[in-house]
This record gives structure tokens, C-alpha cells and sequence, in this order.
């Protein structure tokens, strides 16, 4: 859906974005995840043809970009940076424009600028106009916009923007219903916890440069430690024979592959398993890996 080659943006001296190589698949729902100034914002303007790169390649639904902008923008939806609306306008006028500027068919304008509001939790706004509303109501409109073509892809900068927990909770499950029904989703964030949340696959992005690419599944897969809680410290150790890397307290963390296994064994020698799991690494030590930097640099949600 997205692929790019050594793509390159450069301001004078600053390299905003250093030769990134990005693959997000159909059916994706990618997280391109950086902290603040980390260039996710310059690459998305590259992708939807806003920004010239200085080198490198873009290919945007297997066609190249900006050269087949024309074929390749009305079938994607895009929020970038602040969306851009009439502000003496009401919302449902500013989508009626919207709509007539990308050639909707006239005869179905309404439904179809109805359904976008609804989907995004503004059926019921009224003729107030766009300078009354809240930043969140703001980016619900900007997102119903991106809604309007029922596009295959979406791009979304940082689409959560001026929401509070539950508007963010809604803008997520939303994406995750327009997902199942086959859109694949591109959105850009400096919260951990909403990639976390939303996300199958991740782009991590540090200083211009992309550090990781993977699926969010394999970055969590099981690290081969088995997290134990027991009261029978002594006991459980001299079972463990030799597997047991570190303790603090009750809590054990052992080598091993299989917890059921491991719980077996531990009961079977009388000691008592209060708890136990397989460990995985969250986003977050991934993320402290891959940039050794501190993950205070990423936002944590409201
Ligand atoms: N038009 C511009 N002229 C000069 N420098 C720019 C311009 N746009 C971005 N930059 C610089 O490029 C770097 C990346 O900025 P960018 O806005 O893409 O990052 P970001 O990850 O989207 O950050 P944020 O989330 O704060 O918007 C920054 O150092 C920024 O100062």
C-alpha cells in the first residue's frame, strides 16, 4: 500500500526524514512512531505528494508519488497537522464543499456526508460554526473529511490530537471497524500506549531515521523467561535447578519456554504457583532498545 526507497527530506542543513525504507501492507494498521520532531509529520506531507522529497522514492497504492497523484489521491483519506476547515462554516456545510471538490456524485452527497458524520460521533452536531467547536470536535470533522471517498487507505498525523480519553477511545475503535472492512490505516503518533493499543504493525522513527520496522505480534512474542509468583521462594529455586536468572521478593523470573509445563512441575514438587506467565517485552523496552534513549522522550496519554 505504502512502500518508499532511501526517502529523504532535507531543510538546509537539518535531515528531517534520513533514507527511510517504509513497507505498510493492505490490510495493515501501521504506527509510525516517533517522538515529537522526529520527522513523522515531513514524511507524511512526502506520501500524500503536500512536500517534494529531496531523494529517494515513494509508491502510494503500487503507483509513484507525487507523479500519479491524480489516480492515487481519491482513494486515500488523509488528516495532516490541524484540520483545515471553513471556519464561519458549519461542519455538514464544510463537508458539502469538501464533497464537491472531490467530484462525489451529487445525488448521494447527503447520505454519504450523514454516514461520514456518524461514524466519527457527529450526527448530532448543529449549525454552530467551525470556530465553536472543540479541537476534538475539529479533528472528528477533519476525519470525517478523510471518510467522505470511502477510502482504501487512510493517513492520519497524530489523529488523536485534542481528544480526551474517550474521544480517543472512539477514534480508535473506529479505525478498527473501517479496518475489518478492509481499509488499511497509516497514522503517525508520539503516544506509545495508542500504537499499542491500535496498532499491528509499528515504524519506529528516531531523528529522521527508521530504527525498526516489524509486526507489533513478533516484537511481542514470548522472550523465553517465565514470570512466577510464589511464596515458596527456597523451595521453588532448588525445583528450578539453575534456571532462575533473577528474584525480587515472590516474583521469579526463570528461563523457560513453557509456562503450563513449568507449572506443572513447580506443583508437583508442592510449591504454590499464585501466579504465572510467559514474559513478553512491552512497546516500550522495544522502543528503549531500538533508540537507547529514554522513552520519556514519547508522550503518555492524557
Ligand atoms: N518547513 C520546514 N523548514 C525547516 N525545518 C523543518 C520544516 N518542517 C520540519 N522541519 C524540521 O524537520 C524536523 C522534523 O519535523 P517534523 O515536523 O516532521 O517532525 P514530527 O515528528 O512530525 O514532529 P511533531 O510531532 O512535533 O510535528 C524538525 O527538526 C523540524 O524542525
Amino acid at each position: 500500500m505504502i512502500t518508499t526507497h532511501a526517502l529523504t527530506k532535507r531543510f538546509g542543513r537539518t535531515v528531517a526524514v534520513d533514507a527511510v525504507d517504509l513497507r505498510v501492507r493492505e490490510g495493515d494498521r501501521y504506527g509510525f512512531l516517533g517522538p515529537n520532531g522526529s520527522g513523522k509529520t515531513t514524511l507524511v506531507r512526502m506520501l500524500l505528494g503536500l512536500v517534494y522529497a529531496s531523494s529517494g522514492e515513494i509508491e502510494v497504492l503500487g503507483r509513484p508519488m507525487p507523479r500519479r497523484a491524480a489516480e492515487v489521491l481519491p482513494q486515500v483519506g488523509a488528516l495532516v497537522e490541524g484540520p483545515g476547515a471553513y471556519a464561519h462554516l458549519s461542519g455538514r456545510r464544510n463537508l458539502v464543499l469538501l464533497d464537491a471538490a472531490g467530484g462525489g456524485a451529487r445525488r448521494s452527497r447527503r447520505a454519504r456526508i450523514e454516514e461520514a458524520l456518524d461514524r466519527v460521533g457527529l450526527a448530532a452536531v448543529d449549525q454552530r460554526p467551525v470556530k465553536a467547536y472543540s479541537l476534538g470536535m475539529r479533528q472528528r470533522l477533519g476525519l470525517a473529511a478523510a471518510l467522505l471517498g470511502r477510502p482504501r487507505l487512510l493517513v492520519l498525523d497524530e489523529p488523536t490530537n485534542g481528544l480526551d480519553p474517550q474521544g480517543i477511545k472512539e477514534i480508535r475503535d473506529l479505525l478498527v471497524e473501517l479496518n475489518a472492512h478492509g481499509t488499511t490505516v497509516f497514522l503517525s503518533s508520539h503516544l506509545l500506549a495508542e500504537v499499542e493499543q491500535l496498532c499491528t504493525r509499528v515504524g519506529i522513527v528516531d531523528r529522521g531515521r527508521l530504527v525498526l520496522e516489524d509486526d507489533l505480534a513478533v516484537l511481542r512474542e514470548p522472550t523465553g523467561r517465565v514470570l512466577v509468583a510464589t511464596p515458596d521462594v527456597a523451595q521453588a529455586a532448588a525445583v528450578l535447578d539453575g534456571r532462575l536468572e533473577s528474584r525480587a521478593g515472590e516474583a521469579l523470573v526463570v528461563r523457560h519456554d513453557d509456562p503450563a509445563a513449568l507449572n506443572a512441575r513447580l506443583v508437583a514438587a508442592g510449591v504454590r504457583v499464585h501466579a504465572i506467565r510467559a514474559e513478553r517485552r512491552t512497546l516500550e523496552q522495544v522502543v528503549l532498545e531500538v533508540t537507547g534513549t529514554g522513552s520519556d522522550r514519547f508522550g503518555v496519554p492524557p
